[in-house]
């Protein structure tokens, strides 16, 4: 079996390989995230005239090599004249919630000639939220009164006000208005609403922003081509409300977006937090905020140089700014912390965000629309830690806490295999840890139970099944708070922490410093959260000086690390 064919690229080193006698199917086949997009177009076009072919892209320290008996060199002035595509910059509800905001992001867009951008987008502002209670409303209001429903008005007249103040065409989303209306009724009709609908309902969000904007960028000159993700190649699961990425969207969005960009360049402007359903082939949803995931997924597909998720606040920043208004903007962090610190309930990204990032090794930049000079958040694999020690104080409240004890004697062997298979069978994941051998106390992912709004029947059924083999007790509205930052410091890190929750006099009831690098996790009351959160924010990131470099002057000062520096 000889070589034949290898993709490098300086970035993503990434090699495949097929044998002599292949055709042109396996290579489309093959997945598209590393590879440099137009060159590899290039070539499989004149490859699919069933010519062998070689194409290089040596300034940019790229090189696809396809050889054979003929041999043809592809070059940059084989392609179209308009550049490569750079990086993606997502737009959140907030950063396209009027007319006035859709104008300062277009201008954003702009302001950067060299950046050939695919621009994802949320729904306008508080869409979302207007349409899933547009539904609700719907499912009790009856037939006749469904086109009266306050949300629908809402969102008619943002969206239709929007359209007249940035001079486009009504045309643009009338008909998706009216879709929507009719689905109002027919959910009116059937009297329910099933996960399937919601999906549905709320997809009308992103499609009429992404509309609008492409609308108004072409009216203003930018030549811009908007795009359903659903129908370039978003394969998700059939998880109604919360659905993962395939690996199969890599490949199909990279070659439906470069296919386009190569035949007739225009910004592509994608719907954020939309799929399809790779069995159903109904619309599905990301979860809440999936736009980002939208936004990395395209990332790593096209293996862009940057993808900037642009937000309301000056990037990711050391606590939740509603719970403390003095957090400050965090200027790197490694994609395992940001994954830590989303996955424990920082608003700023969504939970799998990270996932495809990483994987392409794909910086995000966390930017603020409203303050675009801000230099926000800069997330990359790694990152100098050497000085660091606290990043950032997640809080996740409403938090369902169980003990578990067994029954049997000590040294039950398999007794944690049989509860987490419990958890298994029941679907419910399990957020933090902690066990003796006679013992476990965990936390339940509460965003689980939730989408399934069945919080005490689960945790009736999850008490059964569990006292069958322990004793159980059942703790709720707890909450965690994560302290992301260097464990390696963890000593460090705990004592300040439980001086002032000692001071506070609050008491942490569960503690876990589990296989992450990055995250403490100490479980609190819900009542006491808020404070403990302030407390520790004020102790670790206001007390006058960087607690980070004191650390360090302490530790290589005398060889051991002095508290006393970060009092
Ligand atoms: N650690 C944090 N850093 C920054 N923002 C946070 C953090 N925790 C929670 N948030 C909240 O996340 C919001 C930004 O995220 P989001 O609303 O999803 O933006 P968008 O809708 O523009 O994508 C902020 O307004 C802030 O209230
Ligand atoms: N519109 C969706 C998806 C999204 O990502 O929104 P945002 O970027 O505004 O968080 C939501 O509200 O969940």
């Amino acid at each position: 079996m000889e070589a034949l064919l290898h993709f490098r690229s300086a970035k993503t080193p990434c090699y495949r390989e097929i044998p002599r006698n292949s055709h042109i199917s396996r290579l489309s086949s093959l997945s598209f995230s590393a590879f440099p997009c137009r060159s590899f177009y290039a070539a499989m076009k004149n490859a699919s005239r069933e010519r062998w072919l070689r194409v290089e892209n040596v300034k940019k320290g790229i090189e696809a090599v396809f050889e054979g008996e003929e041999e043809e060199r592809v070059t940059e002035e084989h392609g179209s004249d308009a550049g490569e595509l750079t990086c993606v910059m997502k737009f959140g509800g907030s950063s396209v919630a009027s007319a006035e905001r859709m104008r300062e992001i277009a201008q954003l867009i702009l302001r950067f000639p060299e950046e050939n951008p695919v621009v994802v987008l949320s729904a306008m502002g508080k869409t979302t939220n207007n349409l899933l209670l547009a539904g609700e409303e719907a499912v009790c209001c009856g037939v006749s009164n469904a086109s009266e429903i306050q949300e629908l008005g809402f969102i008619k007249e943002l969206h239709l006000r929007t359209v007249d103040e940035l001079g486009v065409d009504r045309s643009v989303i009338s008909a998706h208005l009216e879709e929507l209306e009719q689905l109002l009724k027919g959910i009116a009709m059937m009297k329910e609403l099933t996960l399937r609908t919601r999906d549905y309902l709320v997809s009308f969000g992103e499609c009429m922003s992404t509309r609008i904007f492409t609308a108004y960028l072409n009216k203003i000159g930018v030549k811009s081509r908007q795009y359903d993700a659903f129908d370039i190649g978003f394969i998700t699961t059939d998880d109604f409300t919360d659905a993962d990425i395939l690996e199969a969207t890599y490949p199909a969005v990279a070659k439906r977006l470069y296919g386009d960009w190569i035949t007739d360049p225009a910004i592509p402007v994608v719907t954020g937090f939309l799929g399809k359903g790779w069995k159903s082939c109904a619309i599905t949803t990301l979860g809440r905020g999936g736009s980002d995931l939208t936004a990395t997924t395209i990332g790593k597909a096209l293996g862009l140089q940057e993808i900037q998720v642009w937000k309301d606040v000056d990037g990711v920043l050391t606590c939740d700014p509603t719970i403390y208004p003095h957090a400050e903007p965090v200027p790197y962090l490694t994609f395992d912390e940001a994954a830590e610190l989303a996955y424990f309930g920082a608003q700023v990204l969504h939970p799998q965000a990270m996932r495809p990032a990483r994987e392409g090794d794909i910086p995000v930049r966390v930017k603020n629309s409203y303050n675009p000079k801000a230099p926000g958040t800069l997330i990359t694999k790694t990152r100098d830690m050497s000085k660091s020690v606290l990043t950032s104080i997640v809080l996740k409240r409403n938090v369902t806490m169980l003990d578990i004890v067994s029954t049997r004697m000590l040294g039950q062997v398999g007794f944690l295999a049989k509860v987490f298979s419990i958890f298994e069978d029941l679907g419910i994941s399990v957020d933090v840890v902690a066990t003796s051998e006679v013992s476990i106390s965990l936390t339940l992912d509460p965003s689980k139970l939730w989408s399934r709004e069945l919080i005490q029947q689960e945790l009736d059924h999850v008490e059964e099944e569990l006292e069958k083999i322990a004793l159980v007790n059942l703790l709720q509205h707890r909450s965690i708070i994560s302290l992301i930052g260097n464990v390696q410091y963890s000593s460090l890190i705990l004592e300040k922490a439980f001086r002032v929750l000692r001071t506070n006099e609050i008491n942490v009831q569960m503690i876990s410093q589990g296989a992450s690098k990055v995250n403490i996790s100490l479980i609190v009351n819900d009542s006491e959260a808020e404070t403990c959160v302030k407390a520790l924010h004020h102790a670790f990131f206001e007390s006058g000086y960087p607690s980070e470099l004191l650390i360090l002057d302490s530790v290589s000062g005398n060889g051991s690390a002095s508290l006393s520096s970060l009092e």
